[in-house]
């Protein structure tokens, strides 16, 4: 069953919708671009875009509300031109309050679904590194525009991590069923020009101007084209992926949460927080 599909008869509100902007303190800001219905949603959260439970929650309302304001396209970026998100907040998983975590696993799931499950067409505008939950973001848009010079892939395995069958569900269908399986064992980081070759990201840019035009191109593309049947096949593709990770969820959370509490796993982390802070310092 279809799970949401644009629907042609809401137009007309949605030519009323004007800019919308966050306040310059939200985590996650959003434009919107009244002439061309396309919203830019900019990820707000200093120094890295680290995915806590706040964020993770504006980020899920965000796509709520334009879903119900009928934009027409989305393109996902960062405030930073370094980093376009740095994963999980990895203090989220050092020493946790369990119902905390589990709400930050429950959180990300919803993220996930949410994003991949758009009606509107969203673009990645990968703006910096994008190592594992940041990489799992620019999964989910349907297409992918990377700057030069930048690392992204799912490298949870290299943190102690074991990577959700929903996630790997996303990985193979963009890189294909034997490029998953290797790189998300092997925790694989590619750098820009790599994850065009393998197809993990559409297409690259020198810079972040490049790259918005790119976006847009691609958002221009379904300009003259139905948004019903566009939104209703993007769902018809996705829509058994997301009705199979809810099915799993509960046993999905409690997997994370014994993955963390897992004594290897806390010392290991440990061990990743201070190998961060002497790269830093070199
Ligand atoms: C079968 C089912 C099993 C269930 C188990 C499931 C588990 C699967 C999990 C899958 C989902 C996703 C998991 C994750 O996302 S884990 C997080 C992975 N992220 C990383 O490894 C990134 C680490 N960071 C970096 O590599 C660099 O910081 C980066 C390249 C992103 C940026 O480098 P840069 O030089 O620009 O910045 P700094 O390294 O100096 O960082 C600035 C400060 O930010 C802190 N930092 C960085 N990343 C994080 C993070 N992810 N969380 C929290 N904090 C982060 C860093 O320590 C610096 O802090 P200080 O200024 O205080 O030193």
């Amino acid at each position: 069953m279809l799970r949401k599909i644009f629907n042609p008869a809401r137009l007309s509100r949605f030519q009323r919708t004007m800019v919308t902007v966050s306040s310059s303190d939200a985590l996650v800001s959003t434009e919107v671009d009244d002439k061309t219905g396309y919203a830019t949603v900019t990820l707000n959260r200093a120094p890295v875009n680290s995915l806590s439970l706040e964020l993770m929650t504006e980020i899920v309302k965000t796509v709520d509300e334009l879903e119900r304001s009928n934009i027409r396209g989305m393109v996902l970026t960062s405030f930073s031109n370094k980093v376009f998100c740095a994963g999980l907040d990895i203090m989220e998983m050092v020493n946790p309050d369990l119902d905390r975590l589990r709400a930050v696993w429950t959180r990300l799931q919803d993220t996930w679904a949410s994003l991949y499950g758009t009606s509107f067409p969203t673009v990645a505008l990968i703006n910096g590194h994008a190592p594992a939950g940041g990489c799992l973001l620019a999964l989910c848009c349907e297409y992918r525009v990377m700057c030069n010079n930048f690392n992204i892939g799912l490298n949870e395995t290299q943190l102690g991590l074991a990577v959700p069958p929903w996630l790997q569900g996303t990985m193979r269908q963009t890189i294909g069923t034997r490029e998953a399986e290797i790189h998300c064992i092997k925790g694989t980081m590619f750098n820009s020009q790599d994850a065009l070759k393998i197809g993990l990201v559409d297409e690259l840019a020198a810079e972040n101007g490049e790259a918005m035009q790119r976006a847009l191109h691609y958002l221009n593309t379904f300009k003259q084209m139905s948004p019903y049947a566009r939104s209703a096949t993007k769902l018809l593709m996705r829509n058994k992926d997301i009705e199979d990770m809810k099915r799993g969820r509960k046993e999905d959370v409690e997997r994370f949460v014994e993955n963390v509490m897992n004594s290897d796993f806390q010392n290991g982390l440990t061990v990743y927080l201070q190998s961060l802070k002497n790269r830093k310092n070199k």
